[in-house]
């Protein structure tokens, strides 16, 4: 399998105050782009994360937005889910329903990959992103639209998830990240220092497309700027 290549220059990153003032701006930003894409070609097709992402979705479910949006025109997708069953709390599609969609939604190419919209990503500490973890083989794939994963370091240990090429083909990426835990992987991740080894959330990168981190404080506290 060939490296991913990745883009050089640091990418664009905003840095809020707290996770509250994050979450206002990422229903903004995913709102401005429901509209944009609604109105191009009638569709917004969206990728969700598990894990505290969901929760930062919150402020979509409030005014002007829960009655703005779109909804109906909205395709969920989800970036990677663990091997449990669909009513199972480690769910990312439980998580996601029970926290998200069920409030809003009556559930019902370049490259030859799939070219998502909006993709909305978490990080975990590791650095990891979707289920692709640090140093497994598994972030070097580049032919599989989505691949599996049986040794996740985090539980559970059974996960599909969404391959590098499908992640960097996408229109915008929102890179959420909150929490001093993270911190250090976001330093190394928005970091200039060229490695052989990047961590998976260094490895997002769109050759066509916007890439945006949302960052609270505690998550930047050790970038330098
Ligand atoms: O296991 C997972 O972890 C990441 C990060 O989750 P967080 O709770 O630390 O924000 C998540 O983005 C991914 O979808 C999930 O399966």
């Amino acid at each position: 399998m060939a490296e991913a290549s990745i883009k050089s220059e640091k990418p664009k990153h905003i840095v809020f105050k707290g996770e509250e003032d994050l979450s206002k701006s990422l229903a903004k930003y995913t709102a401005d782009l429901s509209e944009k894409f609604v109105s191009e070609r009638g569709a917004f097709t969206v990728v969700l994360s598990g894990g505290s992402l969901i929760e930062s979705l919150r402020k979509l479910l409030e005014a002007p937005y829960v009655d703005t949006v779109e909804w109906a025109k909205w395709h969920v997708f989800w970036v990677d889910e663990r091997v449990v069953k669909k009513d199972h709390p480690d769910s990312n599609y439980k998580l996601a329903f029970d926290g998200f969609l069920s409030k809003v939604v009556e559930l019902s190419k370049d490259n030859g990959f799939p070219k998502f919209d909006l993709m909305l990503l978490g990080m975990g500490p590791d650095g990891h992103v979707a289920s692709l973890f640090p140093g497994h083989p598994l972030v070097k794939e580049n032919q599989r639209w989505v691949t599996f994963i049986k040794d996740s370091p985090k539980p559970p240990p059974q996960r599909i998830t969404f391959t590098f090429p499908v992640i960097n083909s996408s229109s915008y990426i929102a890179q959420v990240v909150c929490g001093s835990n993270e911190a250090a992987a976001v330093h190394s991740a928005l970091g200039t220092e060229k490695t052989s080894d990047p961590l998976p959330a260094a490895m997002v990168s769109l050759k066509d497309g916007e890439l945006t981190w949302f960052l609270d404080e505690a998550a930047a506290s050790l970038l330098q700027d």
